[in-house]
């Protein structure tokens, strides 16, 4: 039957109305499904889209972690080299195999330079500022100046505050032997007040002061209800929705102040104290104008700081927790690594970093870790230029959206086998060889990897000597098994804490 418009006319006033409703989704549904034969029209496995969740339905009704349903794909999809998924109708491509990984995040790494990450920067200045978040040429530019401040030397001078912060871990540990304590907490604490000190100058006793202002800030940032794990998932996945709400990544200005407050006080008193602080105040007097026109001006410094208390505090110390949740349930592990730490520190000596380089167990302990539970559980990169797959002949097209699921590659049996079990002696030879093959991948690939690796694992290393040393920690009742990851958070984060038992060694 062909409806004219006079016979549309004669339709009573409130089924146009049902008419238009029911047109409006018709098209709706087309325009936000237009994409699913994407993957399909180009020979690539793909993960069967649901309308609007696309191929992350899990996820989205809170059933599964990101990272684990990631993993999940990873597995299902284990003869292909890579495959697609669909988020909210956008095709995005998952890699899986190593070689490929490496051609896109280090050989034809200029192609792949940014993240797909969002920010508008005129309505969140400071996060659009950081490291994290900056595009290229800015990103590369500020990363060269940066670089130079996590050297060895550098973190070797900062290790007197590590070890004052270790001493305050050990002391307010000494209220709870033969407790249960939730050990997120405690690491948490101490990165919070290690990282205050370290970039902001700031003195903040999270273990004498159960209120301290920058603790309570801290554990707001990674406290995930539904509204934020819904804007901090736009970031990644639906950036016009940042654009649209004008969405703020962090609330940030209480460490804006307090960052400004140290600026001031360093300049009244010219005090030194060879910390973040110091270094990026000296770059930016060093940092010329011939820099393709981008500033390092005060506000891009407080945004690196800001960056840098935020990557750094959560990611190290969750690696602590998860480190000592394992090594409570293998009380082989734990004496081994309490052995180790013994002998390089006989008597309570004084921990040098010469003793910590040394200690290779605690090393295998905490890259174990960091395989069984990357803080991030994907890597993420935006194709430049269309680029040609040399391996399949595949052409990632312009602006395509990768993914590269680590938690996936750490838990294939192809690379570790028994993925499941919690065994550090697989790293004896160290991690070289499984980094260098994009296996192990808990700080990312590339030029874009972690800036701060080698200072996350130093404070890590510190936190954990201080806490061995005196205490062993002991599986109890409460104690999760298996740990269940917070499905709200994209990071992999335990919810509900990790209880153990700490007993006086
Ligand atoms: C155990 C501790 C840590 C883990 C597991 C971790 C993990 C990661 C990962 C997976 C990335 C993304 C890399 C990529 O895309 O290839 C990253 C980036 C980054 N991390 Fe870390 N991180 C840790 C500690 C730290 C610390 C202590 C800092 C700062 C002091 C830091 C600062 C950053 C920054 C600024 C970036 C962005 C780098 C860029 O885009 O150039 N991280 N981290």
């Amino acid at each position: 039957m062909r409806i004219t418009f006079s016979s549309y006319m004669s339709i009573p006033p409130a089924w146009k109305s049902v008419i238009l409703i029911v047109i409006f989704f018709i098209l709706l549904y087309k325009y936000l499904t237009r994409n699913h034969s994407y993957w399909k029209a180009r020979g690539v496995p793909f993960e069967p889209p649901k309308f609007l969740a696309g191929s992350l339905w899990e996820v989205f009704c809170g059933r599964q972690h990101i990272g684990k349903h990631l993993g999940y794909l990873y597995g299902k999809y284990n003869k292909a080299p890579y495959f697609g998924i669909f988020v909210m109708g956008k095709p995005y491509l998952v890699l899986r195999n190593p070689e490929i990984i490496k051609s896109i995040t280090i050989r034809d790494f200029p192609n792949f330079d940014d993240r797909t990450f969002a920010c508008d920067k005129n309505a969140d200045p400071m996060s659009g500022n950081s490291l994290f978040v900056l595009k290229n040429p800015e990103w590369k530019n500020i990363r060269n100046k940066l670089t130079p401040i996590f050297t060895s030397g550098k973190l070797k001078l900062m290790l007197y505050i590590m070890k004052k912060t270790g001493v305050e871990v050990e002391k307010y540990l000494e209220k709870y032997d033969n407790q249960v304590i939730e050990i997120k907490e405690v690491s948490s604490k101490y990165m919070t007040d290690l990282v205050a000190s370290c970039f902001f100058g700031f003195d903040t006793n999270s273990f004498k002061d159960q209120d301290s202002e920058f603790r309570l800030v801290s554990r707001r940032m990674f406290e995930f209800d539904i509204f934020n794990s819904i804007s901090l998932f736009s970031y990644f996945f639906v950036p016009k929705m940042v654009s649209w709400f004008k969405l703020k990544l962090l609330d940030t200005n209480f460490l804006k102040d307090v960052f400004y407050t140290t600026l001031r006080n360093r300049a009244s008193t010219n005090q030194k104290r060879n910390d973040f602080v110091d270094l990026l105040l000296q770059l930016k007097e060093n940092f010329n104008e011939n820099n393709n026109g981008i500033h390092f001006d005060t506000n891009c410094m407080v945004s690196q700081a800001i960056t840098f208390f935020i990557a750094g505090f959560e990611t190290t110390s969750n690696a602590i927790a998860f480190a000592l949740y394992e090594l409570c349930l293998r009380p082989d592990c734990q004496e081994k690594l309490r052995r180790e730490i013994g002998e390089s520190l006989p008597n309570d000596v004084e921990i040098t970093f010469e003793s910590i380089q040394k200690m290779k167990y605690l090393d295998m302990v905490l890259s174990e870790t960091l395989r069984r539970y990357p803080f991030g559980p994907f890597l993420n990169r935006e194709c430049k230029e269309d680029y040609v797959i040399k391996e399949t002949g595949l052409v990632i097209e312009k602006g395509t959206p990768i993914l590269i699921p680590i938690d996936g590659i750490h838990n294939d049996p192809e690379y570790y086998s028994d993925p499941e079990k919690f065994d550090p002696e697989r790293f004896s030879d160290g991690i070289k060889y499984k980094s260098q093959s994009c296996q192990y991948l808990p700080f990312g690939s590339g030029p874009r990897n972690c800036i701060g690796d080698r200072f996350g694992l130093i404070c890590a290393k510190v936190g954990i000597i201080y806490i061995l040393r005196k205490f062993r920690v002991e599986r109890c009742e409460t104690t999760p098994d298996p740990v269940v990851l917070d499905p709200k958070s994209p990071f992999m984060m335990p919810l509900g804490g990790l209880n153990m038992i700490l007993k006086k060694v």
